[in-house]
């Protein structure tokens, strides 16, 4: 039986680090690293990306969109790189942002979280704004597979903002705050976690670090879309340490061999600002 993604991502956490290591082979990396931009690309890409993160970070995030980009052969080179990814130890989180209603939502599960599937993932990046109770059948899925979730909360794209800290009901809640509350918290660190762009305030979205206490937070914007990983403890507080630190062009715009310092680098900063 495995074990829930929670514990599973502390033990990588602890092991190897909170940074996350986006794979996101933009077109302008793949020419700048001396890649084609087509599957064999992407897949060197993916293979170079997982080397340098093995034993140096907890967990990678391949950007699906830009393998899907190339149809079958882009899917079948995302393949490839899942497995490569897993084989050496490092925890995977599709970054699909997969969200419909209930019974295609299911589906979406069975890709990404079941056992055995060509895509199999350690989890996947969810999208609510169909309704929470749309990502039930995923959510199922999730529990039954020991995989995880990440739900877009307050992402770190600025358009969002309206619509995300909108309030919903009489009590003040926003959208981004009722979709942390209605997470499952039935572990120290639970296997269903949030997307919390490291771009947001949590207080404009009425969310408080207490509420994240037992939630994996999936915090992208570092880097390229200017969060700051000096920043880390002011932004989360006392949820810092539930945080994956995750950044893609501003640990792989230095070229393949850039990648691995880039990691350390991180890596160290983050301890540091934590410690
Ligand atoms: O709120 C969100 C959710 C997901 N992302 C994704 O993370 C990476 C960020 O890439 P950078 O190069 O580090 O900016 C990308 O795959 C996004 O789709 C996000 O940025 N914000």
């Amino acid at each position: 039986m495995t074990a829930p993604f929670g514990s599973r991502l502390r033990a990588a956490v602890d092991a190897a680090g909170p940074v996350c290591v986006g794979i996101d082979p933009h077109p302008y990396l793949l020419e700048s690293w001396g890649l084609p931009d087509d599957a064999v690309g992407l897949r060197e890409f993916g293979v170079r990306v997982v080397e340098a993160a093995a034993g140096r970070a907890g967990v990678v995030k391949p950007q699906v969109a830009f393998f899907e980009r190339h149809g079958s052969a882009g899917y079948a080179a995302l393949e490839h790189v899942l497995d490569r990814a897993r084989t050496a130890g490092l925890l995977v989180i599709a970054d699909a942002k997969r969200g419909d209603i209930g019974t295609t939502g299911e589906a979406y599960g069975q890709a990404w979280l079941t056992p055995g599937s060509p895509l199999e993932s350690d989890a996947l990046t969810v999208n609510p704004y169909l309704g929470l109770g749309s990502l039930d059948p995923m959510r199922r899925l999730a529990a039954q597979h020991g995989k995880g979730l990440f739900v877009l909360a307050a992402t770190s794209n600025p358009e969002a903002f309206d619509t995300q800290t909108s309030v919903r009901a009489a009590d003040g809640e926003t959208v981004a705050a009722a979709i942390v509350a209605g997470l499952a918290t039935d572990a120290e660190l639970g296997s269903e976690g949030v997307v919390i762009g490291a771009t947001v305030r949590l207080a404009d979205y009425g969310i408080d670090t207490d509420d994240l206490a037992r939630l994996p937070v999936l915090a992208p914007g570092f880097g390229a879309q200017g969060a700051r990983i000096r920043d880390l403890p002011d932004l989360f507080g006392s949820a810092a340490r539930n945080v994956l630190v995750a950044s893609s062009r501003g640990l792989l715009d230095d070229g393949p061999d850039g990648v691995a310092p880039a990691i350390d680098a991180a890596r160290e900063e983050v301890l540091s600002c934590l410690a």
